[in-house]
C-alpha cells in the first residue's frame, strides 16, 4: 500500500575536510536529512567519508549517503559549502580571502550550471566575504545565500556566560554581531538570562570594564586560535551549528539565529554581507532583526563593516 509521500529533503555538501564530515556526521545523528551528497576535489577522501558514515547508518537515523557529482545540486534544497584552505596557527580568517575566492569561483559556477534551484549555506573562511562572493556569482536572490556568520561565536558566547553564571547556555540569549573574525562584537546591551537582563541579573554597569565579561569576550573571539594552536582545526561546533541553520531551513522553522546576511539599509549599512540576527526558513532568510543597539555597538559594526568591505574589494579583485 502506498504510504503517505514525503518531501525528500536532499543536502549537498561542497568539501569532506574537517568542517564538511563533522557536519554529515551530525546530520547522521540528528536526522535532518533523507539524502546526503558528499562532494571534494579529493574524491577518493569523500567516497572513504561516505562508506565511513554509512557504516554508522544502524546505529543513526535513516538516510541515504553518497558521493556524487555537480548534477546532484540540481534538485538539492540546501548546498553547503566547507570547501578550500583552513587557518594555520598565526593566520587570520581574512588572510584566506584570495585562495578561497577562486576555489569559489569554480564551485560557484558549477553549482549554477546545474540549474540549482535551492538555497547556498556558506561555512568556508573568511565566511562574510565568501558567502558575498556567492551571491555575486551566483546572481540567485539575497536571502536564497546566506553563510554561518556567528552562529559559531554566538554558541561560544552563550556557552561561556552560561559557565559563568551556572546557567544551561540555553537559557542564556545573546548575540555576537559583525565579522566572523577579529572584529566581531559581542552586544552586550541584549544578553539576558531567562528573561532578565545581564546588568540587572549581575549587577553590571559597565560591561567594557568589567573584568570577567571583558575575558569571556576575548575567549569568544580568540576561541578559534586557542583552539587551532592546540589541534590545528575547530570543527564540531560549526558542524552542529550548520545542522542547527539546515534544520531551520529543511524544517521552515522561522527560527532567529545569528547569520551572515546581506543588508540593504538594515543598522545603517548596505550592500554587505555581515553577522545579524535573522529569521531563517524555507526561503532562506526571511527578515533581518534590527536591534536596538548602543551608540558604541552601532560604531563596532560599523567598523567591522567597513574591514568587510575593503576585504570584499579583495575577493573581487582575486577572482576578475
Ligand atoms: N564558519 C565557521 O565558523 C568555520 C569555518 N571554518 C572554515 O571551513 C573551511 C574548511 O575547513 P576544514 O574542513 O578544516 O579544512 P580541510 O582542509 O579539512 O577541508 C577542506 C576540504 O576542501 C576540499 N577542497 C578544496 N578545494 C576544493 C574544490 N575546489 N572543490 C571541492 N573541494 C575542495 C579539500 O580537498 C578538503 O577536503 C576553512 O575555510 C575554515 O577556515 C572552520 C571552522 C569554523
Ligand atoms: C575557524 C573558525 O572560523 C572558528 O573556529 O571560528
Amino acid at each position: 500500500m502506498a504510504g503517505k509521500k514525503t518531501k525528500l529533503r536532499k543536502v549537498v555538501i561542497i568539501g569532506t575536510g574537517f568542517v564538511g564530515t563533522s557536519y554529515a556526521y551530525a546530520l547522521l545523528n540528528q536526522g535532518v536529512v533523507n539524502e546526503l551528497v558528499l562532494i571534494d576535489l579529493d574524491r577518493e577522501k569523500a567516497e572513504g567519508e561516505a562508506r565511513d558514515l554509512n557504516h554508522g547508518m544502524a546505529f543513526g537515523n535513516p538516510m541515504r549517503i553518497r558521493t556524487g557529482d555537480y548534477e546532484e545540486c540540481h534538485n538539492a534544497d540546501l548546498v553547503v559549502i566547507t570547501a578550500g584552505a583552513n587557518q594555520r596557527p598565526g593566520e587570520t580568517r581574512l588572510d584566506l580571502v584570495s585562495k578561497n575566492a577562486q576555489i569559489f569561483k569554480g564551485i560557484i559556477n558549477k553549482v549554477m550550471d546545474v540549474d540549482f534551484q535551492g538555497i547556498f549555506l556558506v561555512a568556508t573562511n573568511p565566511v562574510d566575504i565568501l558567502t558575498q562572493l556567492t551571491k555575486e556569482i551566483s546572481g540567485l536572490p539575497k536571502e536564497r545565500v546566506i553563510g554561518s556568520g556567528t552562529i559559531l561565536d554566538t554558541a561560544r558566547f552563550r556557552y561561556l556566560l552560561g559557565e559563568h553564571f551556572e546557567v544551561d547556555p540555553r537559557n542564556v540569549h545573546a548575540y555576537i554581531m559583525g565579522e566572523h573574525g577579529d572584529s566581531e562584537l559581542p552586544v552586550w546591551s541584549h544578553v539576558q538570562i531567562g528573561g532578565v537582563p545581564l546588568s540587572k541579573y549581575a549587577g553590571i554597569t559597565d560591561f567594557d570594564q568589567h573584568e570577567q565579561m571583558k575575558a569571556i569576550f576575548e575567549n569568544v573571539r580568540d576561541a578559534a586560535y586557542h583552539i587551532i594552536k592546540r589541534k590545528g582545526a575547530t570543527y564540531y561546533g560549526i558542524g552542529l551549528g550548520l545542522v542547527r541553520l539546515t534544520r531551520a531551513v529543511l524544517n521552515n522553522e522561522n527560527a532567529i539565529v545569528t547569520v551572515s546576511a546581506y543588508l540593504e539599509g538594515q543598522y545603517g549599512l548596505e550592500d554587505i554581507y555581515i553577522g545579524v540576527p535573522a529569521i531563517l526558513n524555507e526561503n532562506g532568510v526571511r527578515e533581518i532583526i534590527e536591534l536596538n543597539l548602543t551608540d558604541k555597538e552601532q560604531e563596532q559594526l560599523r567598523d567591522s563593516a567597513k574591514i568587510l568591505k575593503e576585504m570584499v574589494e579583495a575577493g573581487r579583485e582575486a577572482i576578475k
